[in-house]
């Protein structure tokens, strides 16, 4: 068992009749961390967190949460654990506390005796406070979805699980979630938070998974997924074929764009790059040694495209 992680899968396989959804993963989701959960729609993120929370079965392998296995120990777990995978709590017509009560009363193991002061707590963490008597048709998306939020976190939680939170919101409910998610992290609990857009986890997250057509294809601290993109040099000159001729004769592969020459993962310090092209009397207007954005990495890791803006 691994004790430091709050979330950990060995070999998870799903498939449906024939095809894998999810084909072999080995998350690893520190405890304490902010871990997105990154891929385009259809990679087998859903299908994931259903199963890490015992809402589907998997075909092969192990599910460790919060250090016990799943689904064994689902009924010690779960209640440690908080989730959000449906999407803005139902209910329009009752206010946010109302609504509350209700997911409150539901849990057999709330005492009623206190069940004010644990929907009173939960609007407080979510910053609902002031809107906590107003009736849920009138929040706006942002609303909703920190008050479904607020109902996993009721009672303490050691781990929140968000599936896609931000998916359908505008831009100012997606600050909100975001600002949510780092909140309840400085409180030490662990985020796990799929999302298709890199955008909206990057700012938050300390750890990052990539999933392509069910599989994870890059793990770990979101600061090492940036270094180990590799850098490429970039040259802009009047004299591109000379140019070319020389980064060639350096062992690079240039492409050319009008003035600008560009070589992947030079091998060569830019410096060096520099004094070669001078020293062929090359005509050089600017050079500049440049790191593939984290947007470029991921397009790269799964050939599909982040949709950026969102
Ligand atoms: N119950 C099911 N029966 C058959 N196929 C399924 C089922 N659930 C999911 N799939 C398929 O498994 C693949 C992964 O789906 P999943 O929902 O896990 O992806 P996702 O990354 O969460 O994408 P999205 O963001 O669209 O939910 C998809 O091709 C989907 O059609």
């Amino acid at each position: 068992m691994s004790a430091d992680l709050a979330l950990a899968t060995h070999g998870l396989v799903k498939r449906f009749g024939g095809r894998a959804a999810v084909d072999g993963i080995d998350l690893a989701v520190p405890r304490g961390a902010v871990y997105g959960f990154l891929g385009p729609n259809g990679s087998g993120k859903t299908t994931t967190i259903r199963i890490v929370l015992g809402l589907a079965s998997a075909t092969s392998g192990d599910v460790e949460l919060l250090g016990r296995a799943m689904p064994a120990h689902a009924r010690e777990v779960l209640p440690r654990v908080g989730a959000l995978v449906e999407g803005p709590a139902a209910y329009p017509w009752l206010s946010g506390a109302a609504v509350l009560r209700r997911f409150d009363a539901a849990d057999r193991d709330a005492d009623p005796r206190t069940r004010d002061a644990r929907v009173g707590g939960a609007l407080e963490r979510v910053g609902l406070t002031a809107a906590a008597g107003k009736r849920v048709r009138a929040y706006s998306l942002g609303m909703r979805q920190r008050l479904g939020i607020a109902a996993a976190l009721l009672v303490r939680r050691d781990l929140l699980v968000l599936d896609e939170p931000t998916n359908g919101l505008d831009p100012q409910g997606t600050r909100e979630v975001r600002h949510l998610v780092r909140d309840l992290a400085a409180d030490g609990t662990t985020v796990f938070v799929s999302s298709h857009l890199l955008a909206e986890v990057e700012q938050v997250s300390t750890h990052v998974g990539v999933m392509s057509a069910g599989r994870l294809v890059a793990q770990g601290p979101i600061d090492e997924l940036r270094g180990a993109a590799r850098p490429r040099v970039r040259v802009e000159t009047p004299d591109v074929g000379a140019a070319h001729g020389v980064l060639r004769r350096l062992g690079l592969e240039p492409s050319v764009d009008g003035v600008v020459l560009t070589a992947e993962a030079p091998a060569v310090p830019v410096e060096d790059v520099v004094a070669a092209l001078v020293a062929e009397r090359v005509r050089v207007r600017g050079v500049a040694l440049e790191r593939p954005s984290l947007e470029e990495r991921f397009v790269a890791l799964t050939g599909e495209g982040f949709d950026v803006a969102g």
